[in-house]
């Protein structure tokens, strides 16, 4: 039960899409703010506009868990938490589904459904259990298509009064898109930054991430090493290495033509699996080859450790399975330049499976206690 709680939730919760920033920031001010919205959720889940999130179910892996989430509208979200020597990684979502529809990536599949509000992001920290030391916004969703509410959250998450969570722990992965790289450039926000490039021509780029087909690749990548020099720090340029697709000589030269003597680190992806029929997975040499060939061209790469991959947690790998109706959502089969895809529509809703089959179990969390996910 928790004490002294100082604010109540009608005074909290003015603003349809969560808290305003001074009223979040009193909430996590109390330094149990955790507690804190777990008893706000219990006093008010019975009428949807409180946006607060609950835990439906835990997957456990080895040093990884998956939360999946429920919000008051009925959707689902998945974070996942990575336990590492030096504390908790959290990777938070900030979508319902994704627009972008990347081939490979199983966020997207549905298409996309609605933003997370800031206090939704927010809650999947305070939520997550161990000491959080890292932020990254590589869960669900492209961050920059949700950018007020992202950077709200981030303010949110950095405020002295609150939990005073160090701008330099944050990463933002994202696609790329040309205003919202501009606007962040302007930010005063430290934040780290990565590229999701995955492709060295506008046409490869374009089959593999349909959704990005408006922005030149060139700009682009002109736009995350304008962010580099403005703030001085390095930035990360994220590449899934899909053999037969961008693996070839003339890849390996333009990425070095871009990055070359440029305040840039490489980190190639190994493909997790999804259903995606078009994406092969590299084996370990291949990466390495890919790696040396890199570098020898004078760039720094790192291979990127992937992890949850048993419990469908790795990169790519999280999934709203339900929508506001508590119903599955079905892909349906789609081709996207030549490639062929499982995906839906845009809407989100139109594939709804009439039936009662529900991907996940019912919650074996309830009231603070956890048990072991069936899966
Ligand atoms: C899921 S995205 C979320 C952030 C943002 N939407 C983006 O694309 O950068 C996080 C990272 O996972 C990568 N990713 C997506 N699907 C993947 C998969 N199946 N295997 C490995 N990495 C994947 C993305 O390319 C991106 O670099
Ligand atoms: S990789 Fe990122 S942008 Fe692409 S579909 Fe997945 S979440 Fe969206």
């Amino acid at each position: 039960m928790v004490k002294n709680i100082s604010v109540q939730p009608k005074d909290i919760y003015k603003d349809p899409y969560g808290y305003t920033y001074s009223e979040m920031v009193s909430v996590l001010g109390e330094n149990e703010a955790g507690k804190i919205y777990r008893e706000l959720y219990s006093r008010s889940k019975n009428t949807d506009k409180y946006r607060t999130i609950t835990i439906k179910e835990i997957f456990r892996g080895v040093d990884t868990q998956k939360y999946a989430f429920e919000l008051s509208d009925g959707y689902c979200i998945e974070t996942v938490s990575i336990r590492r020597k030096t504390g908790t990684t959290v990777c938070v979502s900030t979508m319902v589904g994704c627009p972008v529809g990347c081939i490979f990536c199983a966020s997207g599949e549905n298409g996309f459904v609605r933003n997370l509000t800031p206090s939704e992001i927010v809650q999947q920290v305070i939520l997550v259990k161990g000491k959080v030391n890292r932020i990254v916004f590589m869960g669900m969703g492209e961050p920059l298509f949700n950018y007020d509410n992202v950077i709200k959250s981030i303010h949110i998450l950095r405020d002295r009064k609150g939990i005073n969570f160090p701008t330099d722990g944050i990463t933002i992965s994202t696609t790329g898109p040309l205003p919202q790289m501009k606007k962040l450039r302007e930010e005063h926000l430290k934040i780290q930054l990565t590229l999701s490039l995955h492709a060295t021509n506008q046409r490869t780029r374009d089959s593999i991430m349909p959704h990005m087909k408006g922005y030149d690749i060139d700009e682009v990548v002109q736009s995350v090493l304008s962010y580099s020099e403005r703030h001085n720090r390095s930035v990360t340029i994220a590449y899934l290495l899909i053999p037969g697709i961008n693996d070839r000589e003339n890849d390996v030269k333009q990425l070095g033509k871009w990055f070359r003597d440029k305040n840039v680190l490489i980190n190639l992806l190994q493909y997790n699996e999804t259903d995606c029929k078009a994406v092969r997975r590299p084996n370990k040499q291949e990466l390495v080859a890919f790696r040396d060939k890199l570098n020898k061209s004078g760039l720094t790469v790192k291979i990127r450790e992937s992890r949850g991959g048993n419990i469908k947690a790795a990169c790519g790998q999280l999934v709203s399975r339900l929508n506001r109706h508590n119903e599955s959502v079905v892909p349906k089969k789609i081709h996207i330049a030549g490639l062929e895809k499982e995906s839906s529509n845009n809407d989100g809703y139109s594939n709804r499976l009439k039936s009662n089959k529900r991907p996940y179990t019912k919650s074996k969390i309830r009231n603070g206690k956890k048990g072991e996910s069936s899966k």
